[in-house]
């Protein structure tokens, strides 16, 4: 609501009511120039109720009236200076409002049509009679109070009707009235202000002059409105043209305004409404910004601002509707979900800022791929579905899947650097894949998560051995859940043979989980399934446990200076209780931290590197030593290896294996031996198969070696047969190679 302070009293001094109208005490003037008859008169007048002022002559008179104000003067004619009727010019000229009584020596008749003629309200002639003087001087003053009243009513009247003008005028709403034709017989300021219409030009127009053409139907009730009362129009929305006040040329409509009318009939008599109808009165409210608020509201309800696609809300809104239709013709739909791939680690590594502006290059790509009645939604994250209404054949969708991996192929430009990623695509077709919302998602979501395990960036639909798959799944969880209660769990280990020596110096404890049903599986199997199901602290913790339980029984059959390697997920490490849970332990099975070694990877540090590095320092502490695992294949910066101690470096299996053919050149092998020599940290290769791989790693000064070719991951008890049988080897001085 606008406030605004305004002195109406102040625009226009007419309505400024007069505070010298008042006849408490009226005052009089007595005017003439011989002095006995001025004492006379003004004794004659004496205790009458009167204020009384004299001037002897013209002059005197004129200075008088022009300080001071009389209801009443008593003027002689004949006077030297200046005649009476010259006194009369001055006071009419000047407009000042008083009642003239003219006393007169003159016998003549002119004298007489000179003071009528100059509006005097009574002429006298000297001598007069006193009684006939006191009653004119009454007469003139009830003329006088008379006259006061009226113009002091018309001031009122003035101003109220000032009053009303302004409040109609400053009114927030159109205020208008229309004939019984419909036409605009007053309309109120606001329309200027608001639809930049002259209201001038308004008056006598038809109200269809300022209403959208689509809702004139409506507009014709409102306009027309006859009811007065509870049954009259009330709140109704119409859209009004704007009119463009700076252009040259004739633009007449702009924009729309959403106003919202009342209206009632306008009748000559408020009490027999029916009998007299003279047209419409109306108030009309601009809620233009309201709607606008209410549509933005809506808009963001329904729509992702990140990325301006709609959102799950309206993409469950547009799939049901768009399987109404599909069951109506007996159409096909696709539903495809799209997941980024690695992009988390694109995220955390080069912050949120860039990692949205990824996803909403993604989405401008992915749009660009579909047609105008298809949907691209995105549900959060990294995750987007489009919905392909009016499939034609199942292989349509293929189409689009392979537009949108093509669109996603291009190298990405974020703040002038190139960024690649690819998506996994899964597709279920209704009403092969799915009957309904709910089974579609779930079963595309099905089919990209394959697509994603079976090496990412690509597509591939829903088939019925995907949803074995996650049934397979789903009962996996529940076992999971009861595998460490039932002992069902057990640490393999596999040793890190120094080639140069030819003995066992370290061994990597690797989980194993001997599964009643499916058998020995290995970590890839559950260990992804744990972290979702927040089972990792409890497994790290049995981790913990079974291997310094496993290192005090070693270290009872003489193996010391044996080194244990455990892998670490950056979930435990972010936690205080571990290292509490790690040192107790260690304290309790009375093994040397220094025996133990805790294998992180590079991209620990991407998510929270302080914290990350301040964990990783507090395990140096203890003594624990620090070896990093795949090292060359994650997302790490150089710097961050120097704020934390290293001890190992491991070269990734994935590197190992390229040592293919004598005689070739491994440069990244190589590079990491050097980084490894170069800061001082120890080696360890993984993932060693073959001979010529041994050779290639021995000459370019890799010693350890870690790898099938010498040990597969083994339960402790054979652990301790091929420690034994080292030793006794080393005692009959046999070289070490392990036969099966
Ligand atoms: N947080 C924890 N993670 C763990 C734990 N135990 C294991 N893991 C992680 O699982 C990854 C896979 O382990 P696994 O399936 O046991 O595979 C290891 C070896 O069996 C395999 N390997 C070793 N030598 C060879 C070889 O010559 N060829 C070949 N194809 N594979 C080989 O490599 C895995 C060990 O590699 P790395 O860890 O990189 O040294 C495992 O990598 C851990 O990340 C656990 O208790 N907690």
């Amino acid at each position: 609501m606008r406030s605004q302070a305004i002195n109406i009293y102040e625009q226009d001094p007419v309505f400024s009511p007069d505070p010298t109208w008042t006849l408490a005490e009226p005052r009089l003037l007595l005017v003439d120039d011989e002095p006995r008859l001025l004492a006379s008169l003004k004794e004659l007048l004496d205790g009458q109720g009167y204020h009384l002022t004299t001037a002897r002559n013209g002059a005197e008179a004129v200075a008088e009236l022009g300080e001071s104000h009389f209801d009443v003067v008593l003027l002689d004619i004949g006077m030297p200076d200046m005649s009476g009727h010259d006194v009369m010019d001055v006071i009419n000229a000047r407009g000042i409002t008083t009642e003239v009584i003219v006393l007169s020596g003159h016998t003549g008749i002119e004298a007489a049509i000179g003071a009528i003629n100059r509006q005097a309200y009574g002429y006298l002639r000297k001598p007069y009679r006193t009684d006939e003087l006191l009653a004119l001087v009454r007469n003139a003053l009830e003329k006088r109070r008379l006259h006061i009243e009226n113009r002091n009513l018309f001031a009122r009247l003035e101003q109220s009707e000032k009053m009303y003008r302004f409040l109609i005028d400053s009114s927030p709403d159109i205020i208008y009235t229309l004939d019984q034709s419909g036409r605009f017989t007053y309309i109120n300021r606001r329309v200027t202000e608001l639809l930049g219409f002259d209201r001038d030009a308004l008056i006598g127009a038809d109200y269809a002059a300022l209403v959208h053409d689509d809702d004139l139907d409506r507009a014709r009730y409102v306009f027309n409105e006859r009811r007065v009362g509870e049954r009259a129009s009330r709140n109704v929305e119409l859209r009004l043209k704007c009119n463009e006040p700076a252009s040259s040329e004739r633009h007449f409509e702009t924009s729309l305004r959403t106003i919202s009318f009342n209206s009632i009939g306008l009748y000559a008599s408020d009490k027999a409404p029916s009998v007299e109808y003279l047209g419409t009165y109306g108030i009309a409210r601009d809620v233009t910004e309201k709607r606008r608020a209410e549509e933005l509201i809506t808009y963001q309800a329904y729509h992702d601002i990140l990325t301006d696609l709609p959102n799950r809300a309206l993409f469950h809104d547009r799939l049901e509707l768009a399987l109404l239709q599909a069951r109506r013709k007996e159409q096909q739909l696709a539903l495809m979900f799209i997941d980024l791939d690695r992009f988390k680690i694109i995220n955390d590594s080069l912050g949120h800022l860039k990692g949205d502006e990824l996803l909403r290059q993604v989405a401008t790509r992915l749009r660009s791929c579909i047609r105008k009645g298809d949907t691209l939604a995105r549900l959060g994250g990294d995750e987007f579905v489009a919905l392909l209404p009016d499939l034609e054949k199942r292989t349509d969708a293929t189409v689009v899947a392979e537009k949108f991996l093509e669109a996603l192929g291009a190298p990405f430009v974020i703040d002038g650097s190139e960024l690649h990623i690819s998506a996994s695509i899964g597709i279920a077709v209704f009403p092969e894949d799915g009957e309904n919302d709910d089974e579609l998602v779930r079963h595309a979501d099905m089919a990209m998560y394959a697509v994603k395990s079976d090496g990412k960036n690509g597509f591939g639909f829903y088939d019925r051995s995907l949803l074995d798959a996650a049934h397979e799944k789903v009962l996996l969880e529940q076992e999971l859940r009861r595998a460490l209660q039932r002992g069902e769990l057990e640490m393999y280990y596999q040793p890190q043979v120094d080639t140069a020596a030819g003995n066992v110096v370290a061994v990597e404890a690797l989980m194993r989980w001997n599964h009643p049903r499916l058998g020995l599986l290995t970590p890839g199997r559950f260990l992804p399934l744990a972290e979702e199901m927040g089972l990792m602290v409890m497994l790290s913790d049995w981790m913990v446990d079974a291997v310094c339980a496993d290192m005090q029984r070693l270290q009872r059959d003489g193996y010391r200076d044996l080194r244990f390697c455990i892998n670490l997920s950056p979930t435990c490490l972010g936690r205080d209780e571990f290292f509490r849970k790690l040192w107790r332990t260690l304290e309790e099975r009375k093994v040397a931290a220094e025996q133990l070694e805790v294998e992180i990877t590079e991209n620990i540090c991407i998510r929270n590197p302080d914290l990350a590095i301040r964990q990783l320092n507090r395990l140096t502490e203890l003594g624990v030593r620090i070896a990093i695992d795949d090292f060359g294949t994650g997302y790490s910066s150089l710097a961050y290896l120097q704020r934390f101690e290293v001890d190992t470096l491991k070269i990734d299996q994935s590197f190992v294996r390229e040592i293919g053919q004598e005689g070739g050149h491994f440069p990244v092998v190589l590079a990491v031996i050097s980084i490894a020599r170069g800061l001082g940290m120890d080696l360890v290769a993984e993932g060693v198969e073959t001979e010529r791989q041994v050779r290639y790693l021995q000459q370019a000064g890799c010693r350890v070696m870690q790898g099938f070719l010498f040990h597969r991951p083994m339960p402790v008890r054979q652990l301790q047969s091929v420690l034994a049988g080292q030793a006794s080897a080393r005692q009959a001085d046999v070289p070490l190679q392990e036969a099966g």
